[in-house]
């Protein structure tokens, strides 16, 4: 709901809660300050004679009342303003009165013969009513002169109840039918229509709100041919045949009739705009009452577990009231309607007798006539009003039929159109400076500009923060949305605008991030959207074998027939059955949204395994969206987004290689560390990083028993001599040479390297600081303490292991806080144990940071300098 609309509803409701019309006119106790002034006007303008106390609040009584009146009109015509809530009204052009006949006709046109059946029985049962006070009226006085005509009039009207009676069940049961079969081709229509809705629409709008629409709106849409109308029609049949009648017996008294009617007309035409109006409110807050109630029911588990099912029924019963405000205004309006026609239909007898008697007294008029008259201006006014209550029905029910028709007139997505085909789709998709902004928030741009390919057969992954725009990128491969500018090209040819939409759903695969099922088999949910080619039961169960969910789904009570409840499957389980889905279409395109987040280890090993076969031959493109880094470090190629652009795109060694959002997200998510700690590492492998990192904490102080992590696995990788030509070797673009000897790393050298000739601190600072940000001073700290050691590193594994765990220890008793001067550097000479515990650190770095295979494997490019070296 628009946070306008409901404030100005939740205003107007705060304004009327007291407003009640008994308190249009507030009590006099609350005006004080008015009753002062009257007094002393009063006193004024009588002079010296002052009135007595009770004369003087007579008046004051009398001015109080006349001065309110003006407000106490204002507040009874605010009591009757009230706003709906509905999120889309401003959206959607208002319907009128024509476009909701037109439409109900055009629902209604299919059953033109039943219309017409029931039509006529409607006519015979209303010219057989109308016969009824006639033939009466005959009875009586036929009996009262003694006439032997009574029996036939008896038996006329005695045909005439009947063939009343027959004609209006069968006309009752025809125009049942009839809403029945209006309704059922309404609720199509109008699901089919939504069904066909772009995406952007669901973005918008609550599933209570539109299943509301679906049940509620509909019926009492087609209520007003089957019934409304139809009691209308009937009574206006009734009344004009009445009024003809009456006519013939005496115009003047005819004309008073029609006069008083015609009032009763006016006051209904207000009252039907009234009606409609609120009827259409009222419509908008039950549906809204209606979402809120299917939300918490369908969260009842979220409900539950924060325990707020007290806050869920006040917000439902806060919309309740809402409804009994709007019920209230109605129940208002109908009471004022009710008294005025009554009032006309009862006046317009009390004129007929009026002037009738007189008639009759003058012997202008018989007394048989008379009785007659009398009777018809009951029927007349009587069918009067009751057309009058079936057009404020239709008024009402106009008012509820507005959203309806505004949904059906609505074009369908143009996503779903048809269009181009290629004659053979290699999987490539190609994003040239797409940007997009959600319909919803235009203003924010959920992707700026991006451009990219997703190269066919190869494995593609889309990493960032959240809220990055990945699943927006997935969005746009799915074509759930079109970009807002910018262009999709499959092959480089075909625009994925002008793609034929049900062609391009046959070429991609998609398992999104909270895959959703159909409450059906799991074969059918697996073979979902394949009515067309349906697949074999024999590849269902490969695409589930693939999906590795066969097992799982062969222990369910039916197997592949088990149907699928809320409850049925795990997390996991729908997510390799969604992969499944996905797979059973042998698609082009494969798109995975976080496919794996629900998954076990074990089993995303497994999913893994089934990918890898899935793409060996390597005729798919696939596109990964992950969180976890671990799923795509084996991608072709990672792109990394952020704030909808794309920032970094290369392999998972590339990536690293530039230190940049992709390196940040694998020391943290990967290696729990900051990036700024892991620094100093020389290339990609987890032991180097943690070392660095343990290196970093060690330093200031922390507890990180590194050796007990790698120390072994070092062991043969250590360099004998540290300051050796390592640092040659290392990608010049990543790793700063602090100094002739170029022993280590940057980082490794703001640890080991200060004393070395031709380093000096200011260097080793530029570099960390450049390099590593927030880190340095820390390291700083820690190396130069460590100014001159680690210089044989001839340590093995363990030893290694243990100095790691010294350094951890030894790192708490020295501080930069404590020891360092004002440029980083250690203040007193008391700063041995920090000193320390830097050297063991920086061995401990430098050591894992020499692993020549590592460089070999994960460093080309400075592999061959090193060789040229
Ligand atoms: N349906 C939507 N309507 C409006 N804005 C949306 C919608 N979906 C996403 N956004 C916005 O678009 C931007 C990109 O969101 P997107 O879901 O693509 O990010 P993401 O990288 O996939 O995040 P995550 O990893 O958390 O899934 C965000 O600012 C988000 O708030």
């Amino acid at each position: 709901m628009g946070t306008a609309l409901r404030n100005t509803y939740l205003n107007r409701n705060a304004g009327v809660n007291t407003g009640c019309p008994a308190t249009f006119l507030r009590p006099r106790c609350q005006q004080p300050r008015f009753r002062w002034s009257v007094r002393v006007n009063a006193s004024a303008a009588a002079g010296a004679a002052l009135p007595t106390s009770p004369q003087l609040g007579r008046i004051t009584s009398a001015v109080d009342v006349l001065r309110q009146l003006p407000q106490a009109a204002k507040n009874f015509a605010d009591w009757w303003k009230i706003e709906s809530p509905a999120k889309t009204q401003q959206s959607e052009s208002p319907v009128k009165l024509g476009p909701v006949l037109a439409k109900l006709w055009s629902l209604c046109a299919p059953d033109v013969p039943l219309l017409l059946l029931a039509s006529s029985f409607m006519v015979m049962a209303s010219v057989c009513e109308l016969s009824i006070p006639h033939f009466a009226t005959k009875s009586i006085f036929a009996a009262s002169e003694g006439s032997t005509a009574f029996h036939g009039y008896l038996s006329i009207l005695t045909c005439m109840v009947t063939l009343y009676g027959v004609g209006a069940a069968l006309r009752g049961f025809c125009f049942s039918i009839l809403n029945n079969r209006m309704t059922r081709r309404l609720r199509t229509e109008l699901f089919a229509s939504l069904a066909r809705r772009e995406t952007a629409f669901f973005d918008g709008e609550d599933v209570g709100n539109l299943t509301s629409r679906l049940q509620t709106d509909c019926q009492a849409m087609t209520k007003v041919i089957a019934t409304n109308a139809n009691i209308a029609v009937r009574n206006l049949l009734q009344a004009v045949g009445g009024i003809i009648y009456l006519y013939v017996l005496s115009p003047p008294l005819c004309g008073i009739t029609v006069a008083i009617s015609a009032v009763l007309w006016a006051v209904t035409l207000v009252y039907g705009s009234f009606a409609k109006r609120m009827q259409k409110i009222f419509q908008d807050v039950l549906a809204e009452s209606n979402s809120v109630a299917e939300e918490t029911l369908s969260l009842s588990r979220v409900v539950r577990t924060f325990g707020t099912e007290g806050v869920e029924t006040r917000r439902y019963t806060s919309w309740l009231d809402r409804l009994y405000q709007v019920g209230k205004r109605q129940a208002a309006g109908y009471a004022l309607f009710v008294a005025a026609g009554h009032i006309a239909c009862y006046a317009s007898k009390v004129a007929a007798l009026a002037v009738g008697c007189g008639m009759v007294l003058t012997g202008n008029l018989t007394a048989e006539q008379l009785t007659n008259f009398i009777m018809y201006v009951e029927f007349v006014t009587y069918a009067s009003l009751n057309v009058c209550d079936e057009f404020t029905e239709i008024c009402e029910a106009v008012g509820a039929s507005e959203r309806v028709v505004g949904m059906l007139g609505a074009p369908p997505a143009p996503q779903i159109a048809a269009g181009a085909t290629l004659p053979t789709f290699r999987g490539q998709v190609t994003l040239r400076d797409v940007s997009f902004s959600y319909p919803s928030r235009p203003s924010n741009m959920a992707l700026d500009g991006v451009s990219l390919t997703f190269p066919p057969g190869k494995l593609t992954a889309l990493v960032g923060l959240s809220g990055s725009g990945k699943t927006t990128v997935c969005g746009l491969l799915q074509r759930l949305y079109d970009p807002t500018s910018g262009q999709m090209l499959l092959d480089d040819t075909l625009d994925l605008q002008q793609a034929d939409a049900a062609w391009y759903r046959t070429q991609i695969g998609v398992v999104p991030q909270e895959p959703r099922l159909f409450s059906r088999s799991i074969a059918a949910n697996i073979a979902y959207g394949m009515e067309h080619d349906s697949p074999s039961q024999e590849d269902i169960e490969e695409a589930a074998r693939a999906a590795n969910a066969h097992e799982f789904i062969m222990a369910l009570p039916e197997g592949y027939n088990t149907l699928v409840t809320d409850k049925l499957l795990s997390g996991g389980q729908r997510q390799r059955l969604a992969l499944a889905r996905a797979l059973v279409r042998k698609p082009k395109l494969l798109v995975l949204d976080e496919f794996s987040s629900a998954l076990d280890a074990e089993s995303e090993a497994q999913v893994h395994v089934a990918l890898d076969r899935a793409m060996s031959a390597r005729d798919r493109t696939v596109v990964v969206i992950a969180h976890r880094l671990s799923t795509v470090r084996h991608a072709d190629c990672i792109v990394v987004m952020d704030k909808g652009k794309v920032y970094e795109m290369g392999s998972h060694h590339e990536l690293l290689g530039q230190r940049g959002i992709y390196w940040q997200l694998v020391c943290r998510q990967q290696y729990g560390i900051d990036p700024a700690n892991a620094a100093a590492a020389t290339d990609t492998d987890s032991d180097t990083i943690l070392a660095a990192a343990a290196a970093a904490v060690a330093a200031s102080g922390g507890m990180v028993a590194v050796g007990a992590l790698h120390g072994d696995a070092r062991a043969d990788s250590v360099h004998d001599n540290v300051t050796g030509s390592v640092a040659d070797s290392l990608d010049a673009e990543f790793y700063a040479s602090s100094n002739g000897n170029g022993s280590v790393s940057s980082r490794a050298s703001s640890y080991v390297d200060l004393g070395s000739p031709g380093s000096t601190e200011e260097d080793v600072l530029h570099d960390d600081s450049s390099l590593l940000g927030a880190a340095t001073d820390d390291a700083f700290a820690a190396g130069h303490g460590g100014s001159g050691g680690g210089a044989d590193s001839g340590a093995h594994g363990g030893m290694l292991g243990s100095m790691g765990s010294m350094a951890g220890s030894m790192g708490t008793m020295g501080t930069m806080d404590e020891d360092n001067d004002e440029a980083g550097r250690p203040a007193t000479a008391g700063a041995g144990a920090g000193r320390m515990s830097a050297v063991l650190a920086g061995i401990v770095v430098t050591a894992a940071a020499t692993s020549q295979e590592q460089q070999a494997e994960l460093q080309p490019g400075a592999q061959a300098r090193q060789s040229g070296a």
